[in-house]
């Protein structure tokens, strides 16, 4: 997978080569191009926002300097184009998983009040768009919800996580949130691990651990069992 993203702020995105996700980026798993708007102004003061029509608040972002830069790095091909903004639709393990099977994203990272709404309906002549917002906050621009996204797709390609079943098994991936964690000792501070994760018995484990993701779901966010597909839940699931 290609990824490009383009910001006002390059060292933002610089904590996306650390770890994890920088080994798989020396491994070739993906490519990360994080470019400088700025690059593609032409005037003295690399201005890149302007006061917005209509009056209000804050600062836009100018049409001209996006223009050029996506029709630079998008001259080769046919990428998604992904628009972090709090008018998006929500970012979903869903969507993490959609975009995992993309060959190439492009992110646009908004700062001031926005990106002038004829740069995505200009790129939307040419590739898809899509405008995404991480959650129901505002950020300052689009650097971390970038970074956010970046994260949790990468690590649903082949071979960047070590155990390819902690991507099934993590929050989300069921439909329903993870169940508590253990490890040693069996006791710290007269907290004991629970006795089934002891037990050996592999499917009295299963059925815990589903009943803990079930309850934990339940209780934190029940909006997730309603939109669990039909059959979903079995009839144990249901007698919880
Ligand atoms: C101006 O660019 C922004 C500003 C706030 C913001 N908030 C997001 C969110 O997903 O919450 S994305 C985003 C982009």
């Amino acid at each position: 997978m290609r990824i490009d993203v383009v910001t006002i702020f390059p060292e933002y995105l610089d904590p996306l080569r650390q770890a994890l996700l920088g080994r798989a980026i020396d491994r070739g798993l993906l490519t990360l191009d994080v470019h400088d708007l700025r690059a593609w102004t032409h005037d003295v003061h690399k201005a890149v926002d302007d006061s917005p029509y209509g009056g209000g608040p804050g600062m836009v972002m100018k049409p001209q300097v996006w223009g050029e830069a996506l029709d630079e790095l998008c001259a080769s091909g046919t990428p998604r184009l992904v628009v972090p903004t709090p008018a998006g639709r929500p970012f979903t393990q869903a969507v993490a998983r959609e975009y995992a099977a993309q060959p190439w994203l492009v992110f646009a990272c908004g700062r001031y009040e926005g990106i002038d709404q004829r740069v995505l309906d200009d790129a939307a002549r040419r590739m898809p768009v899509d405008e995404v917002s991480i959650g129901d906050y505002v950020l300052v621009g689009g650097e971390v919800a970038v970074m956010v996204m970046v994260e949790a797709v990468a690590r649903l390609l082949p071979g960047v996580l070590g155990n390819p079943a902690s991507a099934e098994q993590d929050s989300f991936s069921d439909g329903l949130l993870e169940g508590p964690s253990y490890t040693r000792p069996e006791v710290w501070r007269d907290l004991a691990v629970p006795d089934v994760l002891r037990s050996g018995n592999h499917g009295a484990i299963d059925r815990w651990r589903r009943d803990q993701a079930l309850a934990r779901t339940f209780h934190r966010r029940p909006d997730l069992l309603d939109a669990l597909p039909e059959g979903a839940l079995d009839k144990h699931d249901r007698a919880q």
